[in-house]
């Protein structure tokens, strides 16, 4: 056992303390008591509390993986993310402005990933613990939905037949959409035949009891009573089976709005890495778009929801790997802005494109600050200012930070 004195919070949401000491739960100026294991360490006692800390919202808080910062003032929790984006800005050497973090409300989470085990009990349907491959039952969840929480033992019942083979660990992905929940199942084992006939039927009995809009296994839809549609901007698009979606509705709202307002007036708008169109749709009420994506079904969606709002200027959509296959910058050379938002890995093949291009008003939205900084810097080598950033934390009590940064020339 050790007494530690906590220094700061660190990229994952640890307290850190001299040494370096690692210690989940723990807060900044606190002492406190942890039994360690090399660096890292588990609280024991909190002999000094932070001012900062709060009682934690949920029940299953300390145990359950999905949330590391339920115990800290919402204030400095924001501030704290904040300063991750900055940190990682200032190892590329860029200093700009970062807008105070945007918060997402508790309650507001459509999309959540369910894991099920089966055993004695019954089912049990949970998130992963901490640092673990156990499972926490879940039975409440102040980040989700409430309409998600209440569906919990509905999902549970789903989730039974998809454990028929003693070698499937099943996981929910689960959506809240305009039509209902739609739910696409991964983790099921396919040797010996995949899912038995009767797995199937008892999993498609239990939707329709339950009314859910579409269960899928792996992308095969296994039932459907309704497509699933969500709205994007002023479009209502259709969701593929397993496709990305933004999280939480008022983040997509917050990052949609501070992009658009770097773009004014862009007549041509690349929207990169496009998915489903999140933000096509809403560029196209004032901008003609070219939109891409790898995503063939996303890019489909996109094409289908496209007569579903009326007044738009034209929107062309294109699947195409944009790391093999950039857009090049003379294609890029006839739009006047672009949007990049590619995944954790970031787009540098595509970035190297922007940069040598013609186009002065770029908008890079990222769910990782390393490699935003990354490609910012190849912006900001090419003449690129990069203006302004916006911290969105869309995945609440979690070290995950997202942003959006607004880049000219
Ligand atoms: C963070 S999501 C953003 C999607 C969309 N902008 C949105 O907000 O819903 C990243 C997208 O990049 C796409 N993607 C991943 N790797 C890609 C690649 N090599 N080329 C093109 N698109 C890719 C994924 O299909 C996914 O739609």
């Amino acid at each position: 056992m050790r007494e530690l004195k906590i220094d700061a919070v660190g990229g994952q949401g640890d307290g850190v303390a001299a040494g370096p000491a690692f210690v989940p739960l723990t807060l900044p100026g606190e002492r406190i008591t942890a039994r360690m294991e090399g660096q890292r360490g588990e609280l024991v006692d909190v002999l000094e509390a932070s001012p900062d800390r709060v009682a934690p919202p949920c029940r299953h808080f300390g145990h359950c993986g999905g949330c590391a910062l339920q115990h800290w003032d919402i204030a400095p929790y924001l501030d704290w993310k904040r300063e991750q984006v900055r940190l990682q800005l200032r190892r590329e050497r860029i200093e700009v402005e970062i807008l105070p973090t945007f918060a997402s409300p508790p309650a507001s989470r459509r999309r959540v990933a369910l894991h099920a085990r089966g055993g004695k009990g019954g089912v049990r349907l949970g998130f992963k613990e901490r640092r673990s491959w156990n499972l926490v039952k879940i039975e409440e969840c102040p980040v989700a939905h409430p309409k998600i929480v209440a569906a919990l033992p509905g999902l549970a019942r789903l989730a039974q037949p998809f454990l028929e083979h003693p070698k499937s660990a099943p996981t929910l992905h689960v959506t809240l959409t305009g039509t209902g929940l739609d739910i696409d199942v991964t983790g099921v084992e396919r040797k010996s035949g995949g899912l038995s006939a009767d797995a199937r039927v008892q999993a498609a009995m239990t939707a329709g009891e339950f009314d859910f809009a579409r269960v899928t296994l792996a992308g095969e839809t296994l039932y459907m009573a309704r497509q699933p549609l969500v709205k994007l901007g002023p479009a209502i698009v259709p969701l593929p089976a397993g496709s990305f979606l933004q999280a939480v509705p008022a983040a997509e709202q917050a990052m949609a709005d501070f992009a658009l307002a770097h773009l004014a007036g862009a007549g041509r708008v690349a929207d990169l890495f496009s998915g489903v169109g999140t933000f096509s749709f809403r560029l196209a009420q004032n901008s003609a778009v070219y939109a891409a994506d790898f995503s063939e079904p996303a890019i489909a969606a996109l094409k289908a929801a496209v007569g579903s709002a009326p007044g738009l200027k034209a929107i062309v959509a294109e699947a195409r790997d944009l790391t093999r296959r950039p857009v090049l910058s003379t294609e890029l050379d006839k739009m006047d802005a672009v949007v990049f938002d590619p995944p954790r890995a970031g787009a540098l093949e595509q970035t190297v494109e922007i940069a040598k291009s013609k186009v002065s008003r770029v908008v890079g939205i990222s769910c990782n600050p390393t490699t935003f900084a990354r490609d910012a810097g190849l912006l900001i080598d090419a003449g690129f200012k990069l203006e302004k950033v916006l911290p969105v934390d869309q995945f609440l009590w979690s070290p995950h930070i997202e942003l959006v940064g607004v880049f000219s020339r």
